[in-house]
This record gives structure tokens, sequence and C-alpha cells, in this order.
């Protein structure tokens, strides 16, 4: 796991762990070993520490939390190579992250290509840096940069590293040869001044103002999560306590917030996210299927989706076509990308170069002829079925025959939109969530006829353009939106039944959603869903009045259309479920006007409001949706749980302490969700989807825990 090799005077300790050189057990030890042997060779002078292959470390082996653990320890692995009398190099390339950036400051120098990175990411997975990192960033880079550092996670590459002091010094060619190179010139001078234990932290006497305002961010910014909070505790102790304590407090506070349920729940998100993308349908898997070439695309549609989806595939460095049926449009969608590049520039999102050779990268267009030889289109237009066939017979004819046809369709099957082309295993679903170049969720669906290699080809965009992509096999409403539709119907109920749409909002954010149904709703324009209920009742034959209660025998609530029809369409007309400070504000305000409307309502068909608790609140909104999740899995839409927990973390934002919807069901217990399921059903007959899975009845019921279930190591940390 460590290979041992003497250059010259130059030891190197190179970590032989594949795939990211993770800090196993039999890593650490061979870094011990490998020190003690350097130490007693008087041959060696000076020591290198690097990675082979793709990475210097990339921190501890995440698997192993699971476990007790086992001796050496990393802080006596490092203590052991902050000791050594002899220059100990790291030699950084890759991604040098926690306990790797650890180990790089534990030794004496650091010297990094350009292209490297260093972080300490573990407050994603939430913990904090365990093996002295929390002391030793503070004595390099001062409070500040460390409190951001640890408390954000990101990515520092090398350059603005060397700026903060971590890289020692930049580095060209071999990194091995680099790293010997430079531990050579060293050879000789003393370890002494190079040992961080002894620096002091920079600034500490202002210690109070840097935590106080790290933790007021952390608070606002990650909201609900723990682990940020403990980095702040224990950077802060950095400048308060001596190096040896302040490393014991850090074990101390490792050790609570790394058995939290938050921890588990994080980590198990982490392998979820890896898990998605080893998908696998009928005829072929991630493994088999070869995805073609995209050099090229298009995307048909400048509205919001469009101009969105566009801005994705510029920032990635890819040209793309934005094509409409009218000049105006046209003009209207490269304004709205104009400034959402910008804007992605500003907040630095992508680089000003990036920004600029995107521009270069975008061609208008108002003709399908120029479409002929791009290898991947996606239709963005609105929702409906005739325009999207329309569209795809039009491409089919005007573009090479390798072209892969997409549509960025929200809940439309596939097949039926794939019909209208000879070309249907090129056709393939890409459904972005809004806003498109913010959302990380990609969901990709494949439809009867799609092929495995178009199925990779988006699978590979996807990862290309910066999006979690998962795979779902096409159905109405497919995976996301299909099993979050009880989410906003069961808020409707709830407030017709005597919860405030405040106080719904409230127990949900509670909860961890960002944001409460009603708030969106808000957001979204109350307009939105009542068009949406007027086309299905149409499609149904139903003629929808303020006394509607069901269509098509399932229970219906009419309130969001009494309101819209009130003119309460929501933020941008300054009053909807809340009141805005004005048409377009942001501040809602609880609105008495909208009490005495669903007192009204409530009167007018008959229904006697009473208290609703938290627990029933929380329990409709996710356990409705679980059930639909249960379904989702029983029919094969998706494969695994995984593909339903991350569609929720990165469609919906839902907390990643929570893991997921289904990785909470089963933290709560699965028998615990299908009874309330199968008591909401008796109390609810009318509503679909209360009828319960028969999947999580047989799971229930055999007592079968859905960590078995799961194919993430996650699952069972
Ligand atoms: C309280 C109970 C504790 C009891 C135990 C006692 C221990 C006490 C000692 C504490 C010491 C703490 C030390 C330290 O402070 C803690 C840490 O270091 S935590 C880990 C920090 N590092 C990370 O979080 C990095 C995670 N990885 C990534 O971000 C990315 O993988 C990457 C490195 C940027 C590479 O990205 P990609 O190139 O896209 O590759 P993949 O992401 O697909 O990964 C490839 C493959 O590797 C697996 N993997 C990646 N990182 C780890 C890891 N740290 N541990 C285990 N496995 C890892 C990943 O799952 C993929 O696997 P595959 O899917 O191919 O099977």
């Amino acid at each position: 796991m460590v290979d041992y090799s003497v250059n010259s005077s130059v030891a190197l300790l190179l970590v032989n762990n594949p795939p990211v050189n993770a800090l196993s057990h039999a890593v650490r030890k061979g870094l011990a070993d490998g020190m003690l042997k350097a130490t007693k060779d008087t041959k060696v002078k000076a020591i290198v520490i690097a990675g082979k292959g793709r990475t210097f470390p990339a921190g501890a082996d995440i698997r192993e939390f699971s476990g007790p653990g086992k001796e050496p320890w990393l802080v006596p692995v490092g203590n052991g190579i902050e000791a050594s009398g002899k220059p100990v190099v790291a030699a950084i390339h890759g991604t040098c992250l926690g306990g790797g950036l650890e180990v790089a400051l534990f030794c004496h120098y650091r010297v990094a290509l350009k292209s490297a990175r260093v972080g300490f990411p573990e407050v994603a997975i939430g913990i904090l840096p365990g093996a002295a990192g929390t002391q030793r960033l503070p004595r390099v880079t001062g409070l500040p940069v460390a409190f951001d550092m640890i408390t954000s996670g990101r990515h520092v590459p090398a350059e603005q590293a060397k700026k903060y002091g971590i890289i020692d010094e930049i580095v060209t060619g071999d990194i091995v040869n680099a790293g010997i190179r430079y531990a050579m010139i060293m050879v000789g001078k003393s370890t002494i001044p190079r040992r961080l234990r002894a620096k002091p932290v920079p600034d500490a006497e202002n210690v109070q103002k840097y935590a106080d305002a790290a933790m007021a961010h952390v608070k606002r910014k990650y909201k609900g999560y723990e682990a940020p909070v403990y980095c702040v505790k224990a950077v802060r102790a950095s400048a308060e306590k001596p190096y040896d304590l302040g490393v014991e407090n850090e074990k101390t506070l490792f050790n609570v917030v790394g058995k939290s349920g938050q921890a588990r729940a994080q980590q198990y998100a982490f392998f979820a996210e890896r898990v998605v993308g080893k998908w696998e349908m009928p005829g072929g898997n991630s493994q088999t299927a070869k995805p073609i070439p995209v050099r090229s695309t298009a995307v048909i549609g400048a509205g919001t989706m469009g101009t969105g989806i566009a801005v994705c595939i510029l920032s990635a460095g890819l040209p793309c076509y934005l094509v409409e049926q009218n000049q105006k449009f046209l003009e209207n969608g490269l304004k709205t990308i104009k400034a959402l590049m910008e804007g992605s520039v500003k907040l630095g999102k992508i680089s000003p170069e990036v920004g600029q050779r995107a521009a270069s990268l975008l061609k208008p267009t108002m003709s399908y002829d120029d479409l002929t030889g791009v290898d991947l289109v996606i239709e963005a237009v609105y929702e409906n079925l005739e325009l999207k066939k329309e569209i795809f017979a039009k491409l089919d004819k005007v573009c090479k025959p390798s072209t892969i046809l997409c549509s960025n369709t929200s809940s439309i099957d596939i097949d039926r939109i794939a019909v209208a082309t000879k070309r249907p295993e090129k056709c393939v679903g890409v459904h972005f969530f809004a806003p498109a170049y913010h959302m990380k969720l990609l969901e990709n669906i494949y439809s009867t006829k799609t092929s495995p290699d178009t199925a990779a080809t988006v699978m590979k965009l996807g990862k290309t353009i910066g999006k979690v992509p998962i795979l779902v096999k096409s159905c109405q409403g497919f995976l996301a939106n299909r099993m979050n539709t009880p989410y906003g119907t069961e808020s409707g109920f709830l407030v017709e039944e005597g919860a405030l749409p405040w106080e719904v909002d409230q127990v949900m954010e509670d909860f961890g959603m960002p944001m409460g149904p009603f708030k969106v709703r808000d957001l979204s324009g109350l307009d939105v869903g009542s068009k949406i209920t007027a086309e299905i009742a149409k499609t149904l034959g139903v003629t929808l009045t303020d006394e509607t209660r069901f269509m098509a025998g399932n229970r219906y609530s009419h309130m969001n259309t009494v309101l819209a029809n009130m003119g309460r369409l929501g933020r941008k007309s300054g009053k909807g479920w809340y009141k805005y400070e004005k048409a377009g504000g942001k501040i809602a305000s609880i609105d008495d006007d909208v009490i005495t409307v669903l007192n009204n309502h409530c009167k007018k068909l008959g229904i006697e409001r009473r208290t609703i608790s938290s627990q029933e609140i929380i329990e409709r909104l996710m356990y409705s949706c679980i059930n639909e999740g249960f379904k989702i899995l029983e029919e094969g839409i998706a494969k695994r749980p995984e593909e339903i927990d991350i569609s929720w973390l990165y469609g919906f934002t839902f907390p990643k302490y929570l893991g997921g919807p289904m990785y909470y069901a089963n933290q709560v217990g699965l028998g615990r969700v299908y009874d309330r399921i199968c008591y909401y059903h008796e109390n609810f007959p009318f509503s679909k989807h209360w009828v319960p899975s028969q999947l999580l009845r047989r799971l229930s019921e055999q007592n079968i825990p859905m960590s078995q279930w799961m194919a993430s190591p996650g699952a069972r940390l």
C-alpha cells in the first residue's frame, strides 16, 4: 500500500491504494513503517511522500468510519513525520484532500503541480478534519482562510494554495521527480523551524471576532447542519489552546460529530452519488455501453429552460446552437444567456475566460438546416406532446443519422415522443430542474427503444456539464416529479383541514427543506398550478368549480385555484399564499385575508377545521412520497433507492443530513412508515397515493431493512 524506495539520498514513500489513495489502515501502517525505515537508514538524507496514479491521498478511507478503526491512527503517524530530523516533502498532484492534506501539513515542505487541488471536504460528509487539520491549517493560513476552507470544504487550486502559504512551490513535470529534486535542495536543513505545531496562529488575539463571524455565517448558510458548527469550534480552539490541547479538543469534537446520524446520512449520500453513476438498463450498463462523442450541440427553444440548458452546455466549453422560431424570441433568449453568463462570472462559478469563450460558442439560429452536423440536440419547448413530436420529426429529417435527440420534458413518456422519428433508439429524455444552470440533478430517461449507447451519452454529458446524472425508465412523470406529486397534493389537503400555510412551511423548513411548499408555490406562481389542474380536468372531462372536491374519484383541493382566480398569483403579483412587500417582492408575511378565504372555503365545503400536529404534517408530506418511491422501485422505474435519494437531494434540495427520503424512511423504520401509510389510507381512501406499496408491505412484514437493498457502502455505515 506504500511502496518504499531510495533514490540517491532521498527515500520515496509512494502511496499505492487506487483509485484515490485513501488513507486506509494499511496505508497508515505503510507510512509509519516507511518513516521508521527512512529514519534508520543513514544513507537517506530526505524523504518524499507522494501518491501513485491519479492523486496524492484524497483523504481517510470513509468506509472505515463504520468500524472501530485500527492503529496506527493518523495523528501519531503524522507526529512521526513532523518529528523527523530529515526534511520530509509532500509532492502533491491530483486532489490532496482531508487526511491527505493533514499528512501534507505534517510534512516540512509541500510542492504541487499547478493542476493539483487541496482542501478539507470533511464537512460535506458530516465530520471535521480529525488528524490535526483544524489546528495546523490556521497556523499556516491564519484564521479567516482556515474557517472558510474548513467550513466550506472547497477545493483550492494549487496557485491559490500557494498564496495562502499551504504550498511552498509549484513544480512542473513528473511530480515524484520534482519532489525528489526539491527534497535534495532541503538536505541538511534543520526541520525544527518547519514544524507547524510550534508556530503561533497569526492574529490569534482576534479569534473572537473571526469565530463569531464564521459561526453566524455557517448557521445562516448551512442551516440545520451540525458539522460546520463543529468545524468552527475546532478551528477556534487553535487560537485559544496550546497545540496539543487543541488536537485533543478536535478529537473529542470529531468523536461526537463523527457518530452522529447526520454524518452517517451524509456519508451515505456521498456513496449514493457514486452508485448512481453505475447504471443499468435492459441490454446494457455503464460498463458495457459506449457513449458517442459529443462535440457540438443544439437547444430548441430559448425560453427559461432552453436558455438555462444552453448556459450549462456553454459553460462546459461545448458549442451550442440556440434555435427559436422568431427573431424576437431568439434575441430575448440571447439576452438571458448573456445575463446568466455574466452572473456566473461575477459569482466566480466560471472564469472570465470561460465566460468569454462561451459567447463565441453560442450560435443563434432560426433554421433547423443548421443542425445537420450536430451530435446532440435538446428540445426544450413547453409541455405539449404534439409540438414535441413535430420538432422531433423535423430533427429526424435534418440531423445526421448518428445525432441523439433529447427532450427536456418533465413528464411526457419518451416513447410517445420518439414515435415521431425513425430513430427511436437515439431518443432519450434529459430532464433538467429549474433553474437549469443551478440545480445539479439531471434526470435522464430511457424509453422502451432507447439504446444503452444513447443512455451512456447523456449520462456522460451530464457529468461533462457538472450535473449529477441519474438514469430512470420512462413513465408518466418519471421518477422525480411523479414521486414529488403527493407532497404538493397533501400540503393542499392539510390547509383545507385546518393547518395554515405558514404553519406547514415552518414545519417543513424545520424538517430541513430550504423552503416550505407554500413559499415554493408563491415562487413558481399560483397560475402555473391552476393551469395544470385545469388541463388535467379538461382531459378527464371534469368541470371545476369552487365546490369541486373530487376528480376521477380522487380527492382534490381547489384552494390554489380560488386564490389564483382572485389575482393572488404569488410573488409576482405581491400576493399569493402570503403577502409580499411589493409585486415581485421576496419578503413573505402572514396574510389574514388568506385565513378568511380558507375559512370561507371550508365553510362552503362543510369541512370542520382542526388542529394538525407537526408530526402529522411531516408524515403526510413525506410518507405519501416515500410510498410512491417504493412503487417506483416496484415498477423498475428506478433501479435502486439511491436514484430516488439523489433525485431529491439534487432536484428538490432535500437536506443531505437526512440522506434522502428512502434513507430517511429506513432510519424511521420501514415498519413504522408502513403502519402510518396504512393508517392514512384508511382515513383518506380517496387518495391513490395512500394505497400502500406492495414492496414496502413485504419489506415491513419481513422486517427487511432498506439498507440491505441499497448498493451504497454508505447505507451500512
Ligand atoms: C466517529 C467514528 C469514527 C471511527 C473511526 C476512527 C477514525 C479516527 C481518525 C480520524 C482521522 C480523520 C482524517 C480526516 O480528517 C478525515 C478524512 O479524510 S474524511 C475523507 C476526506 N476526503 C474526502 O471526502 C474526499 C472524497 N472523495 C472525493 O471527493 C472524490 O472521490 C475525489 C477524490 C475528488 C475524486 O473524484 P472522482 O475522480 O470523480 O472519483 P470518484 O468520486 O468517482 O471516486 C472514485 C472511487 O473512489 C471512492 N472514494 C473516493 N474517496 C474516497 C474515500 N475518501 N474513502 C473511500 N472511498 C473513496 C469512490 O467511492 C469511488 O469508488 P467507486 O465508486 O469507484 O467504487
